[in-house]
């Protein structure tokens, strides 16, 4: 008697509590929801606890839904019959059961929470699951061959690679730098298997290994397009997981992604989608239920303990860019896109600029530079030198022992340099020349590289006046600087008040003023066209022409030179320049 009040008291106490904290009414009205009050999945109760308690009636009740919350030590049920549900609360409550050693105690409750997270069943396209794809013989023995216990490793899991390193800065790996260790054969079970579900791949190359300690996970993500191929595979050993995959569309699916199963991911699964697994030491337990005739995926609330997962993650590395229709997740696309706007600035501001104002430009621009003589001058009768962006060929030496190559973009300014000089002309722009590798004894790109708007065209640039030199040969060459204090480009009395912006092949870029101090990197620099006639410049302007300019920091010379196949041998400011001499290695 006096432990049935003391029982009393405690649903009391707890219906106090549940309304407060779920808003939900404990009622003695019999009804088909039932709260158990002191078991839950805190306390290690599991749906399997209710079913074995539900066998011992006769006939055994008819359960909906059980709901065990994360973290709470009480967990509901709904009954599909009211009277079986009252059998269940007369047959148990105040009884010693359900997997605990003091007295259950129970209340029915007006409503129970909802908090199921309703999703598509359909799982992403291209994406397969094959369940049991190894046997758990085989799951022990790649289980053994790939466990290892290393502590320095990644913050939220630890990691290993066969064939090629992960690099996790840029998400590749180095095709120049293969690894030792290539993926162990004890995988080739896979591809052989793989080839009899009829699923069309090329072999690995490439394997991370993630190992997985519960509470680990790996953020979302796309595996980077342009490093691997069209098929990614994924082993999954010893646990299972539930993976998240998400579009830009919002669509969600989680996927259970058994132990010993195999994840093939291809279109839209391999390329359009991101996964992650969450940082968690449980799992949701996710079924699927029909609703009005068609399939959903339910999140419950229910929840299954992770063990330790090993991933094999499979790849082939592919060279060159990505060439899928996916566009939105494409790292080949967004460069190809960007390399697109910058050459179409560059056309608009550079090559047809110089195009209009070639006579006059040319009109300002006579004599070599003092630097190009002295560069050039040891270089031994014979050589081959050429100049890149020639302009009207001011840097063309007069003289007759040396072969001199101009190559020029602008008409305008080639037709001007073939008729002033001895240079052989060609027209052609850095990034195309149409020369021959490694045929140069010396190269001269003279205020052409602050022309390229970006930082991948710059380092192309210089990429190709390393493929024009011979080994041994070497480069001048010279970009604007950002910093005019040292040069006589500024006028004393005029301030720099920039403010106008431009609006040019889709973006805005400053207009500088002319004879002051740069304050931005990637500028418009007006260019007041006079006519030229009779080798005159006529006074009255007539236009302003944009030039586009990126000038240079000190040092992002250098820094552009490096790793490119050249040595910087020497690096100057000059006149408002920086400049550097370096020799191809
Ligand atoms: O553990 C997994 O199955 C996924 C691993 C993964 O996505 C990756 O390494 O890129
Ligand atoms: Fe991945
Ligand atoms: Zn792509």
């Amino acid at each position: 008697m006096d432990e049935l009040r003391k029982i009393e008291r405690k649903k009391k106490r707890f219906a106090v509590r549940l309304k407060n904290s779920k808003k939900i009414i404990c009622t003695d009205i019999p009804g088909l929801n039932i709260v158990l009050c002191n078991v839950g999945q805190a306390t290690g109760f599991k749906k399997n606890d209710l079913l074995l308690m539900l066998e011992k009636i006769t006939p055994t009740p008819i359960v909906l839904k059980f709901i065990a919350e994360k973290g709470d030590s009480h967990c509901f049920i709904v009954f599909s019959r009211i009277e079986e549900a009252k059998i269940f609360y007369d047959t148990y409550d105040g009884t010693l059961s359900g997997n605990s050693d003091v007295p259950l105690y129970m209340c029915f409750v007006e409503s129970v929470p909802n908090n199921e997270i309703i999703c598509s069943s359909s799982n992403p396209e291209g994406l397969t699951l094959i369940e049991g794809f190894i046997t758990e013989d085989e799951e022990k023995q790649l289980y053994q061959l790939f466990d290892w216990i290393d502590e320095s490793n990644l913050k939220n899991r630890q990691v290993k690679h066969y064939g090629y390193e992960f690099r996790y800065g840029s998400n590749d790996v180095d095709l120049n730098q293969p690894l030792d260790e290539k993926i162990p054969q004890e995988c080739e079970i896979i591809w052989k298997r793989l080839e009899d579900y009829g699923i069309n791949f090329s072999i690995p190359d490439q394997l991370t290994v993630n190992k997985y300690s519960p509470g680990q996970g790996i953020p979302s993500h796309v595996d980077k397009h342009s490093p691997f191929g069209d098929t990614i595979l994924s082993l999954s050993l010893n646990s299972s997981v539930v993976m998240d995959w998400k579009h830009h569309s919002k669509a969600y699916v989680p996927v259970v992604v058994p132990s010993r199963s195999l994840l093939v991911m291809q279109a839209e699964a391999r390329y359009d989608w991101q996964h992650g697994i969450q940082p968690r030491t449980w799992d949701p337990i996710i079924e699927v239920r029909k609703i009005d005739n068609g399939l959903v995926k339910v999140i419950t609330s229910e929840t299954k303990a992770r063990g330790t997962r090993i991933s094999l993650t499979f790849r082939k590395t592919r060279q060159g860019p990505c060439n899928c229709c996916y566009e939105t997740l494409c790292d080949s696309r967004v460069t190809a896109d960007l390399d697109e706007v910058a050459s179409h600035l560059e056309d608009l501001h550079v090559h047809q600029v110089y195009e209009q104002i070639a006579g006059h430009f040319s009109s300002t621009r006579h004599k070599p530079w003092p630097k190009v003589v002295e560069f050039l001058q040891d270089i031994p009768p014979g050589s081959i030198v050429l100049d890149l962006g020639a302009g009207n060929g001011k840097n063309i030496l007069n003289r007759n022992d040396l072969l001199q190559v101009a190559c020029e973009y602008s008409a305008g300014l080639l037709s001007e340099c073939r008729s002033v000089t001895r240079a052989c002309c060609v027209r052609a722009d850095v990034l195309h020349a149409p020369l021959c590798d490694c045929r140069a004894d010396a190269v001269l790109c003279v205020a052409v590289i602050h022309h390229f708007s970006t930082y991948a065209r710059r380092r192309q640039a210089i990429a190709s006046i390393a493929r024009l030199l011979r080994p041994g040969g070497r480069a001048l060459v010279t970009v604007w600087a950002k910093d005019q204090s040292k040069s006589n480009y500024l006028c004393k009395d005029k301030v720099n008040t920039e403010s106008d912006t431009y609006k040019t092949a889709g973006i805005h870029l400053p207009v500088h003023q002319n004879r002051t101090q740069f304050k931005h990197n990637d500028v418009l620099v007006p260019w007041k066209l006079r006519k030229v006639k009779e080798n005159k410049l006529e006074n009255e302007s007539s236009q302003t022409l944009l030039r586009y300019y990126h000038v240079f920091e000190e040092h992002e010379l250098e820094e552009l030179c490096r790793n490119q196949g050249v040595v910087v041998e020497k690096s100057f400011y000059e006149e408002g320049n920086w400049c550097v001499i370096c020799q191809k290695i």
